[in-house]
Parts: C-alpha cells; sequence; structure tokens
C-alpha cells in the first residue's frame, strides 16, 4: 500500500498511551505510525490504533544529529515492504539502519539506544578520560580531546568500513612487549569489558521490564 502520511511518535514511553487515544481517531489506512519510544512494542501500539494502523518501532541513537546514528527497527503486523523502505530510506539520512525482529528490539536498545550514554560515561567518558590521560601526560587539553575522539572514531570506522574484527585491530596495534599491550593489560585489570557488557545487560533488561509495564498496563 502506498504510504502518504508518516506520523513519528517522539514522546516519551510513559505517554505513548495517551497519545495514541488522542491520534487513534485520525489515523488511516494509509498513515504510518513510526515510533522512537523505547520499550514500547509495536502490539500496544497497535492495540491503540483502528485495527489496518500500520507501525513501525525503530531503536535510534542520538547520533543521528551528526549523521552516525545506528539505528535498527521492527515492522508491525500491518507494516509492508514499502514502509520499512520508507523508514529505512529516512533512517539512511542520519546513519546506519537494520531491520530486525521485534524480540532483539530490546537487546539493541541496551546497545546502540543507549550506547552514547555510555559513551558519555564511556566514549563521552571514554573521550573525556582518554583526553584526561592525555592531559596527565603532558598533552594539552584541546589536543587531547581532538585526539580521543578522533582516536575512538577511528576504530569505529575501520570495524564498519574495512571490516576489521576488533580482535584483530587490537592485535595490529599491540607490539609485542611494547606500549598498548600494558595499557590493555591494566584496562583488563580494571573490568572495564565487564563493565560495558554490565550496561548493555541492564539496559536491556530495563526495556523488557518497560515493555511488560505496558503490556499488563494494556490487558
Ligand atoms: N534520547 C535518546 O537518545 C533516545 C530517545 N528515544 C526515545 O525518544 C523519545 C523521546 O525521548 P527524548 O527525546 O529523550 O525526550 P524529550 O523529553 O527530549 O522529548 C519528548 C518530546 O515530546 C514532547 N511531548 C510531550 N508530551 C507531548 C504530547 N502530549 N504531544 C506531543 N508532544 C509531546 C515534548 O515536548 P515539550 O518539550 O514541549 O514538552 C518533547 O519535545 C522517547 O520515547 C525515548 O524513548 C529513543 C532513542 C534514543
Ligand atoms: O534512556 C532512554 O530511555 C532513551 C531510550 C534509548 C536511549 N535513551
Amino acid at each position: 500500500m502506498e504510504t502518504n502520511e508518516v506520523v513519528y511518535l517522539a514522546v516519551k514511553p510513559n505517554y505513548v498511551t495517551s497519545v495514541l487515544k488522542d491520534l487513534s481517531s485520525a489515523v488511516r489506512a494509509h498513515t504510518l505510525i513510526v515510533s522512537i519510544a523505547a520499550g514500547v512494542p509495536t502490539f500496544v501500539i497497535e492495540k491503540h490504533l483502528p485495527d489496518e494502523a500500520r507501525v513501525i518501532r525503530v531503536m535510534p541513537n542520538i547520533a543521528a544529529v551528526v549523521q552516525s546514528s545506528a539505528c535498527v527497527y521492527a515492522r508491525g503486523k500491518n507494516a509492508d515492504d514499502g514502509d520499512c523502505d520508507l523508514v529505512t530510506e529516512m533512517l539512511n539520512c542520519v546513519g546506519l539502519v537494520e531491520e530486525m525482529p521485534e524480540d532483539l528490539m530490546d537487546a539493541a536498545t541496551g546497545l546502540s539506544g543507549n550506547g552514547p550514554a555510555y559513551v558519555r560515561h564511556y566514549g563521552f567518558v571514554a573521550i573525556q578520560a582518554l583526553a584526561d590521560g592525555g592531559v596527565k601526560m603532558g598533552l594539552n587539553r584541546d589536543k587531547a580531546l581532538r585526539l580521543a575522539a578522533q582516536t575512538l572514531l577511528g576504530a569505529a570506522k575501520m570495524v564498519l568500513e574495512q571490516h576489521v574484527h576488533p580482535e584483530q585491530l587490537k592485535d595490529e596495534v599491540c607490539s609485542t612487549g611494547g606500549t598498548s599491550i600494558y595499557a590493555l593489560h591494566r584496562l583488563e585489570s580494571c573490568g572495564f569489558r565487564g563493565a560495558l557488557m554490565d550496561a548493555v545487560e541492564a539496559g536491556t533488561l530495563r526495556s523488557i521490564e518497560m515493555g511488560q509495564h505496558h503490556l499488563d498496563n494494556n490487558k
């Protein structure tokens, strides 16, 4: 079916139900609803709309503002390939986009949706902390910040564009007995990897919990 009307649902998840109640009477078969609300399953959105409503649930991330978002989406029961193409085209303008089954949306939320916040605590703070390390070791602040940000960007680009496995990248950087392996040893001792894994797990579980809350309230 041709879509000629797209409604973006971008309110906080706890407002979704009440907004849908107001919106429902305006939704037609040609209306595509695109929701970015975290933890709100398509099923819940569809429940508040006319039967024929076409719904796509997106989990973008904030790097859309610099055209570097990592977006995933899942289609609702009536959304067709044309709807998905439209959403893909739209999201492609702000970064990478992939369709996935709805039951994986929580995991994607825990990883890429929330990721920039870890990046705030890790990437933005990782950037910040790397820069602080540079400052401690004698670089000036501006230079250290630029080097730190470019370093993360470069590593991400190598993974995405050259399909270099992070393990290979790590091995290539770590010369035998060299500086990187000493630094890496310190990161491992601090539980850096485990902390990031814990963060993704906690974000995913919270997204599932939010979805469950919506299901319970919409029984
Ligand atoms: N922040 C992020 O990185 C990400 C957020 N999301 C999702 O995006 C959604 C928005 O989050 P976020 O941008 O952080 O939140 P914000 O609070 O920044 O934005 C919410 C927006 O909803 C508007 N709003 C509130 N009530 C209504 C209403 N009744 N009708 C119309 N608009 C309304 C607000 O307008 P006003 O300010 O005028 O009240 C505001 O512009 C959430 O569902 C979140 O889960 C998804 C992925 C990443
Ligand atoms: O914290 C949140 O709920 C939103 C959803 C994904 C990222 N931020």
